[in-house]
């Protein structure tokens, strides 16, 4: 089915024979892809595949030459500025290296997902409702991490850090949320956490949750869904048990895999 068709898709997070290129470099080539609400699509690929570009154009900060992006039934490619503003607080970013400001508290770290909701005047003199406090402290809880809510966010652990990161978006009441890399500066532990705890409130809430990884093992565990990228193109979009030699070879180009694979030798699944 052509994800555009799908009822329930059309609602949250739509790639549509998506292109891009940069120069000569073609980064995205008709990249369609869907995330459903309350479902964890890890995004697989070497590096160069175009993980990062999907990202960019998802959020308007690259325009695809072709195709549409849409988030919850708004067409990102034709907003314009200040309505791609509004748009953007729904979609929640998680950053590799989590992006929280350091001298900051882990709970004003976490009001910052307000931002997009709160007057400037009450950012600037930092007067957030009742409500929005509680709703920072109820999702610092989620992340198990009420009892440091007022700890600076530098003296945190990495694995606490991106856990206050997940609350933000949290708090932004995002519903769909981008994590690009987001375990990859964080020990085999912590990775396990902070995944088991996206998957959890993907699921939970109902969030359209779109992450990238390079750990296969990772994403074979946390993924509710797979989508393979190579040189820009999807090579496979399927369940995890899909996830077999044969894919990760066509992913990954292992074992003199051919460099041109045509239309027909992608592997699509559907899911
Ligand atoms: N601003 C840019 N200018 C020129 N080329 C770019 C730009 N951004 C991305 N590219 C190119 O587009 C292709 C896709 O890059 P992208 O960053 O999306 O890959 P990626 O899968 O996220 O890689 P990584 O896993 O290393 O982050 C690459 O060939 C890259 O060099």
């Amino acid at each position: 089915m052509s994800p555009s068709l799908d009822p329930v898709a059309s609602n949250t997070l739509v790639l549509q024979d998506v292109s891009k290129t940069y120069g000569e470099t073609v980064a995205l080539a008709k990249v369609s892809l869907v995330v459903r609400p309350g479902e964890l699509v890890v995004l697989l690929g070497p590096s160069g595949a175009g993980k990062s570009t999907i990202f960019r154009c998802i959020t308007g900060l690259a325009k695809p030459e072709e195709g549409s992006v849409e988030v919850l039934g708004q067409s990102i490619t034709v907003l314009p500025p200040a309505k791609l503003r509004l748009a953007r607080r729904d979609i929640g970013l998680i950053f590799q290296q989590f992006n929280l400001i350091g001298r900051l508290s882990a709970i004003k770290n976490v009001l910052a997902g307000r931002l997009g909701y709160v007057p400037a005047w009450r950012v600037i003199l930092r007067l957030f409702h009742t409500r929005d406090r509680q709703l920072a402290l109820a999702n610092l809880d989620r992340v198990g991490l009420l009892h440091q809510a007022y700890q600076r966010a530098n003296s945190l652990s990495g694995g606490q850090q991106q856990r206050v990161a997940i609350a933000r978006v949290l708090t932004q009441e995002s519903r769909v949320v981008l994590a690009d890399e987001p375990v990859s500066s964080l020990d085999p532990e912590a990775s396990e956490t902070v995944l088991g705890i996206l998957r959890g409130v993907c699921h939970e809430r109902g969030i359209a949750v779109l992450c990238s990884l390079h750990q296969v093992d990772l994403a074979r565990r946390y993924a509710d869904r797979i989508v393979g990228l190579r040189d820009g193109r999807i090579v496979y979009d399927g369940p995890t048990e899909g996830l077999q030699a044969e894919t990760l070879d066509l992913i990954y180009r292992r074992n003199g895999a051919k460099e041109n694979e045509t239309e027909d030798s992608r592997l699509r699944v559907s899911a």
